[in-house]
């Protein structure tokens, strides 16, 4: 199977001062994988990395031939004196059709939304009409940074199920970046943590575990913890040949 993206001993710096250093990671095609880290550990710089919009001091961004990438973003501000309905809001800033806004707005869990305002929408909306518009180019690759912020948390968990739904249906990798430690832990496939460099990744449970993560989060996703095993079982006592 070959990676959506692979990094390979990555350094970024800013006016001289390094932000990631000796970073490796790979995506891979149909995983959710979420970078979590303390502030400034620069989650965002690598997102940005990957998606191509900045470039490395050293080592290397590997993209698979022809990656399509969709990247929603941590919050949009528009104007709410701006009357712009959802559909209107979709061909920004390139016009799509009806039969793909629609498709995409499924996808996204508000099919019946087009007509609305994008002033109207709740947030939790407004975060899925971002979805939509990144799934309207099909993307290999879904990129969200901190696209939760401002949800409540039932609202962040709506969200995320939904980002696995879409990963179910269309396949592709997804690599996020969140806060919301006890959410995106059930969420995930694997969780990569950082702090400039890559402290330690594994699966959800391997990574809680771990000290380094330990060391910068604590122990308290406990209970995140214990939710993803009560989900994985769930998922099984429903389909035992699986
Ligand atoms: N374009 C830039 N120019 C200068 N400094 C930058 C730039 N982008 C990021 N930085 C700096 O790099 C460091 C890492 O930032 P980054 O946004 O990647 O961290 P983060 O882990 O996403 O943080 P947070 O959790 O607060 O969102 C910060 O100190 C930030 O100020």
């Amino acid at each position: 199977m070959q990676s959506l993206v692979q990094t390979h001993d990555i350094a970024v710096g800013f006016g001289g001062r390094q932000v990631l250093s000796h970073v490796a990671i790979t995506i891979n095609p149909g995983e959710i994988v979420t970078i979590v880290g303390p502030n400034g550990s620069g989650k965002s710089t690598l997102l940005r990395l990957i998606a191509g919009a900045v470039k490395p001091d050293h080592g290397q961004v590997v993209r698979r031939p022809g990656l399509r990438i969709g990247y929603v973003p941590q919050k949009l501000q528009l104007d709410p004196t701006l009357p712009m309905t959802v559909r209107r809001f979709l061909d920004l800033p390139r016009r799509c059709d009806d039969a793909t806004a629609l498709v995409a707005l499924e996808e996204a869990g508000v099919s019946p939304a087009a007509d609305r305002q994008m002033s109207e929408l709740s947030g939790g909306q407004f975060q899925r009409v971002l979805l939509a518009r990144a799934l309207l180019n099909q993307p290999d690759l879904l990129i969200l940074d901190e696209a939760t912020q401002g949800l409540d948390q039932p609202g962040s968990a709506a969200f995320y199920q939904r980002i696995e739904a879409v990963r179910d249906k269309l396949g592709c990798g997804v690599l996020m970046v969140s806060h919301e430690l006890h959410v995106v832990m059930s969420a995930s496939d694997r969780v990569i943590c950082l702090n400039g460099h890559v402290c330690c990744e594994g699966t959800p449970d391997v990574v809680s575990s771990a000290p380094e993560y330990r060391e910068l989060f604590g122990t308290g996703t406990g209970g995140a913890l214990a939710l993803y095993r009560h989900e994985h079982d769930h998922a099984h006592h429903h389909n035992p040949e699986d």
